[in-house]
């Protein structure tokens, strides 16, 4: 760590896969070669021996005088190749371009790449033309390129050591490459540190020789407490995704620049207190039980994930104390979910849970005996929300009657009837499902008493939770033929991993219909849900915006004109205020202010200009009753 007083150690930039995301000599391969039959062989084998130099496997001047024999390249081709190499600025280095313009006379870029491509590339961050040590090119009479100048010292073996050492740098050295050479400079005794810079390519042999990993520029310079534009490196985002979800979710965070840990199944409290801290983001589904517990291990937790519908297994309260803010995914799989029990009410009414084990047994068991159509039969919809009102839609489009029943006033929907009571709901309903949502009130919200209203004969069916079901009462009403079938696909009780077995007292009974909590398993759901969750998570981390969040005040927010202050706070009278203080003590000019509140927290943003004095930040963080607080820049 440098002493803050003392100027920046110099900073020894690679440029090829660490300065921009691309190999130079590849891209003008690429673009030299083009439309000509063999451009692809070509390219990939310059491709081959750029890897296997900067691996170390073979000798550098071996692998460059290979490349400039395959390239055929042309004077012309350096224009179009620089205006390429502008677009592919390494991400972290392109954000932090003013780090670069304000430290130009400490960086230089020690490159076995060439001068005609660099020098204007990194003129653009304020990097002159001095403080680029690189090859150059030879060209003939026509302008081809021909080579490089063997003069130079970066073209042979050993090359960026020579040049270390004729710099003749009067200060601590830190080199930042991908390469191995890039590390040799280290190894020579001429730098401090050598940092591994994996934001475009990792190559192990490099990354086990060094000091230090970077993921991205962001991370050096948050290491180093150096001026940066982001408020924290995106790398040291832990992601922990449980339960599977589809791959893209995955693939989102990663992109983001988060580091993404997958467990394929559930955990339970133990395992997952085990596995929190240090998780900013953890992704769950509707296994996975978020306890008090492991919300108090949760040391650096931001955001739950709930990439489901249901939120019931996640302590929304504590995490709201905790300042965790939870987004699920409200209207991904609904329509996946209506479509089983479409599936499920004629399933049931034609009997096929039996018929079909009976075809795998060799038995023709052919009979229209308590087969029904489902046309004109009375659908009973208990929880009219998005499943049960969809249902209703589709229900009555098949020529079903719908009634429902929902604790709170609905949009009645095409010619639903609204029951006043359950028990009115009970007596008429041919089929009875259920769409209640998961809350504890819902525990055993169906049992004997509700089974015994029910018409005799008449089918039920659970896609909701399966607490909110007395199972051993619809057991009983099954095995006593009051109830001529039902469909289950939620239990109390269920695996946490396809690993596990299913146990159940509806195993075996007639004519019911068990499946594995795969009412939102469908294609188009997952993937909806993997980009849902995710888009609202990363939304959250880089706005503060809180919109559709299940336990936080919604806040949708307008873009940040300046850096914006998170103030999470405990409800109390008084806190805003305490924070509108801090801001005057320390003549903060407030840009922008939102406060919204709940029962229980108080979300708090506050739009400031950029220029403020340090302090405020810890004397925000000291506000009485702050539960969270954040800077984003
Ligand atoms: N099987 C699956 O794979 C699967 C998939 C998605 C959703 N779900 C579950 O389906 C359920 C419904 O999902 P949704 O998106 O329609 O939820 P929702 O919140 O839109 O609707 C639930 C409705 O139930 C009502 N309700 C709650 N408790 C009630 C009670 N005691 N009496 C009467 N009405 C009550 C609410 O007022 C609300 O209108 C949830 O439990 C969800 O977890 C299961
Ligand atoms: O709440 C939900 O969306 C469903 O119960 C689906 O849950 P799952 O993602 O665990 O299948």
């Amino acid at each position: 760590m440098p002493d803050p007083a003392a100027p920046l150690p110099y900073l020894v930039f690679d440029f090829d896969s660490t300065f921009t995301q691309v190999e130079g000599l590849d891209e003008l391969a690429a673009i030299a070669l083009t439309g000509q039959p063999d451009q692809a062989t070509r390219v990939a084998a310059i491709k081959a021996l750029t890897d296997q130099g900067m691996a170390g496997e073979i000798g550098f001047q071996e692998s460059l005088s290979k490349r400039l024999a395959l390239l055929g390249a042309h004077r012309r081709h350096l224009g179009p190749l620089v205006a390429h190499l502008q677009t592919k600025v390494s991400e972290s280095i392109q954000r932090n371009g003013d780090f670069f313009r304000r430290y130009a006379d400490r960086i230089y870029v020690v490159s076995s790449g060439f001068r005609e491509f660099i020098e204007p590339v990194v003129a653009a961050f304020g990097i002159p033309a001095s403080h680029v040590l690189a090859n150059t090119f030879t060209f003939d009479a026509e302008g081809n390129i021909t080579g490089c100048d063997p003069g130079n010292v970066l073209s042979r073996d050993g090359g960026k050591i020579q040049q270390l050492k004729d710099l003749q740098l009067d200060g601590p050295v830190y080199v930042l490459g991908d390469g191995y050479t890039d590390y040799q400079i280290r190894e020579a005794g001429l730098a401090k540190r050598f940092y591994a810079y994996t934001e475009n390519v990792s190559r192990p042999s490099v990354v086990a020789a060094a000091d230090e990993v970077l993921p991205t520029f962001d991370e050096f310079l948050y290491q180093l407490k150096l001026p940066m534009t982001l408020s924290y490196p995106k790398n040291r985002i832990k992601v922990l995704l449980l339960e599977n979800p589809d791959a893209r979710a995955a693939e989102l965070f990663r992109q983001e620049g988060y580091q993404v840990e997958e467990v394929k199944g559930a955990l339970d409290e133990d395992e997952l207190v085990a596995r929190i801290e240090g998780v900013s983001i953890l992704g769950i589904r509707s296994k996975t039980q978020v306890t008090q517990r492991v919300l108090d291990a949760a040391n650096r937790l931001i955001g739950i994930g709930a990439f489901c519908i249901g939120t019931n297994q996640i302590d929304l309260l504590g995490a709201m104390r905790k300042g965790v803010a939870v987004f699920n995914a409200p209207f991904s799989n609904t329509r996946s979910v209506v479509e089983l029990t479409l599936a499920e009410l004629i399933v049931l009414a034609r009997r096929i849970p039996e018929k079909n084990p009976k075809m795998h047994a060799g038995e023709w068991d052919k009979s229209a005996s308590g087969s029904f159509e489902i046309r004109g039969k009375t659908l009973g919809i208990i929880g009219y929300g998005n499943i049960g009102s969809q249902l209703s839609v589709v229900a009555e489009a098949v020529g079903m009657k719908v009634v429902y029943y929902d604790m709170a006033e609905k949009l009645q929907l095409g010619n639903a009837l609204k029951a006043q009571t359950l028990e009115e709901l009970l007596r008429q309903s041919d089929i009875v499902t259920l769409h209640i949502d998961g809350r504890p009130e819902n525990q055993d919200f169906f049992g004997a008493k509700e089974f015994a209203l029910m018409k005799k004969g008449a089918l039920f069916i659970n896609n909701a939770r399966g607490h909110v079901v007395d199972v051993p009462a619809l057991a009983a009403v099954l095995r006593s033929g009051h109830l001529g079938g039902a469909a289950i696909d939620v239990f109390p009780h269920e695996p946490k991993t396809n690993a596990e077995s299913f146990e159940s007292e509806l195993r075996g009974l007639p004519n019911v219909l068990l499946t594995p909590h795969i009412g939102g398993s469908t294609a188009e759901a997952q993937r909806n849900i993997a980009e849902f969750v995710p888009e609202r998570l990363m939304q959250y981390i880089n706005t503060g915006n809180t919109q559709q969040s299940v336990n936080f005040p919604n806040i949708l927010l307008p873009g940040q004109p300046g850096h914006r202050l998170i103030h999470i706070h405990a409800n109390v009278p008084g806190v805003l205020a305490r924070i509108n203080n801090v801001l005057a003590q320390h003549h903060v000019n407030i840009l922008g202010q939102y406060l919204k509140t709940n029962e229980l927290v108080g979300y708090v943003i506050t739009d400031i200009d950029k220029a403020y004095d340090q302090d405020v930040i810890q004397a925000l963080r000291e506000v009485e009753h702050t539960i969270k607080f954040r800077v984003l820049y």
